[in-house]
């Protein structure tokens, strides 16, 4: 019995010292790790990952084009130099197309969709789901997305007579939960004052996750041997039943009916319908990644933004007047033309996505062996590699003073003058995010309609600076968002 229970013990020591001794036999410059933690031993407790990745970013960018952490017991490529991003981003995209995301479709049909998909799979997927993002159809959502900012105004309105200081997170993911559950499910909720309402709740278990499910997440992250041995998905059970009954009824009720509807719930009826044919849980689960991946990117963008233009008086100032001068020439309307010709507000949005990345870090995975140019190294098939955002846009060799938020930095003279490749919030090539265009508009109809009616001020309990919550899944101020509104 000893025997066996020393050689199980001996076998578990030479699986893990092979694990964290990956890195050295590469050759690639590295972070330490130990099990069961890895390098990432504070992340999810004490920091966040961005913030553990931009420290280490910030260590090894002099040094390296690439260097290795241990992300728990995953062996992972975090990369500092912006040649080597382009290239494994667009020139050898068909080698990194993937996200190196373990899938198990049995375990929850939700994950099926186009972030979770690779291969071929993805590929048609993509091609099927792309038409549905033109700025054709932009515009067509954009009464949509614009009735549903005046109701947050109208709700912040009556809030605003009781007390001036809100803590403006849950607004703005209420507001851009409210407007992806009208797009992609076609429903009318009501969340603002409702935090409890069934998308909020549904919204609250993909974000802010409990220290198991942080758990659990990073099991899948780590090892898909792991996770699919015990079955194991990102969604509680309760958020896929959630989301596979409220296609299931919706579409019904549709083609029940014969409603439609301008939103993306119907276009992807429409596919289902053509000759290129779109299965139920094709519909339940991209229907689920807009959502999941529309409400708190956008949510994000308005929350730091705001954050900002309150602590820069003169910046929010000179945003206004354009707002302003641009609305007078359309008599006062909000529309999709009226946002294009806001040049200001475009660069308030850039500057906001540098300072604070909505996706702070982006994966990829690589199919084949790759040497990186111009060095001796070499990715094996296989690797998990991380595009550290956060760290990359607040890199003082392409941004001076990167702490300072200036939206100047995104005149187009000044950014002529960066480098390619520094400034990706929405990444590049292939799997560029294919929301883009709709995360930009719902953001700036929001802002545009906000600022026109209240200046936003720091408050008591706004914390300068921000620190982002450890356990929060994306860049999240710990303990909210807290600002001052003054009605005009
Ligand atoms: C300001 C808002 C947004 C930001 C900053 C953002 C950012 C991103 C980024 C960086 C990626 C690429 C991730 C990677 O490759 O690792 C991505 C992918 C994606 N985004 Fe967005 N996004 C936003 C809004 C939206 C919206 C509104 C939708 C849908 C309605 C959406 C749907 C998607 C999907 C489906 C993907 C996966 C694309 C693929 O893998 O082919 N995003 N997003």
């Amino acid at each position: 019995m000893f025997l066996y229970l020393a050689a199980i013990l001996f076998l578990f020591y030479i699986w893990i010292k092979s694990i964290f001794t990956y890195w050295e036999k590469l050759g690639f410059p590295y972070v330490p790790g130990k099990f069961p933690l890895g390098s990432t031993t504070n992340v999810g407790r004490t920091e966040h990952m961005s913030t553990f990745l931009t420290r280490e970013y910030n260590n090894f960018k002099h040094k390296t084009p690439a260097f290795g952490i241990y992300h728990m017991l995953r062996p992972t490529l975090v990369l500092t130099d912006p040649e080597l991003i382009k290239e494994i981003l667009v020139k050898s995209f068909d080698n990194f197309h993937s996200h190196g995301i373990a899938i198990n479709e049995k375990a929850d049909p939700l994950n099926g969709n186009l972030f979770f998909k690779s291969g071929q799979e993805w590929k048609d997927l993509r091609a099927k789901l792309s038409p549905t993002f033109t700025s054709g159809r932009m515009k067509m959502m954009f009464p949509l997305v614009s009735t549903i900012a005046d109701d947050m105004i109208e709700y912040l309105k009556d809030i605003v007579e009781k007390s001036d200081t809100h803590e403006m997170k849950e607004i703005y993911s209420s507001f851009t939960t409210e407007v992806i559950a009208s797009v992609a499910f076609g429903l009318d909720t009501k969340c603002h004052g409702n935090p409890n309402n069934d998308f909020r709740r549904m919204a609250r278990s993909i974000f802010e996750p409990t220290a198991m499910e942080n758990i659990k997440n990073l099991i899948i992250i780590s090892s898909e041997r792991i996770s699919k041995l015990f079955n194991m998905s990102f969604n509680r059970q309760e958020t896929t039943d959630f989301f596979l009954r409220i296609v299931r009824e919706n579409l019904e009720y549709r083609e029940k009916n014969n409603v439609k509807r301008n939103d993306f719930f119907q276009l992807l009826i429409n596919i289902k319908n053509s000759e290129i044919g779109m299965t139920f849980n094709e519909i339940a689960a991209n229907s689920f990644v807009f959502f999941a991946a529309g409400f708190e990117t956008s949510s994000s963008v308005m929350t730091f933004s705001t954050y900002e233009l309150a602590l820069n008086q003169d910046i929010q100032d000179r945003l206004r007047s354009e707002i302003h001068e641009v609305l007078e020439k359309y008599n006062g309307e909000v529309s999709y033309d009226a946002i294009k010709e806001m040049k200001y507000l475009d660069m308030v949005f850039k500057e906001t996505l540098r300072r604070y990345p909505a996706l702070d870090n982006q994966n990829r995975k690589s199919t084949h062996d790759f040497k990186i140019p111009n060095s001796k190294l070499i990715i094996p098939a296989g690797t998990n590699i991380i595009i550290p955002v956060h760290g990359l846009h607040n890199d003082e060799r392409f941004y001076e003073n990167p702490e300072k938020f200036d939206p100047e930095r995104f005149s187009e003279e000044n950014i002529k003058k960066r480098p390619s490749f520094v400034y990706i919030p929405f990444s590049e090539g292939g799997r560029m995010c294919i929301g883009y265009r709709f995360g930009t508009m719902e953001s700036k109809v929001g802002l545009i309609k906000l600022l026109s009616v209240f200046r936003i001020l720091p408050s008591e309990k706004t914390s300068i600076p921000i620190q982002f919550s450890p356990t929060a899944s994306l860049q999240t101020p710990l303990g909210g968002m807290w600002l001052k509104l003054q009605r005009l």
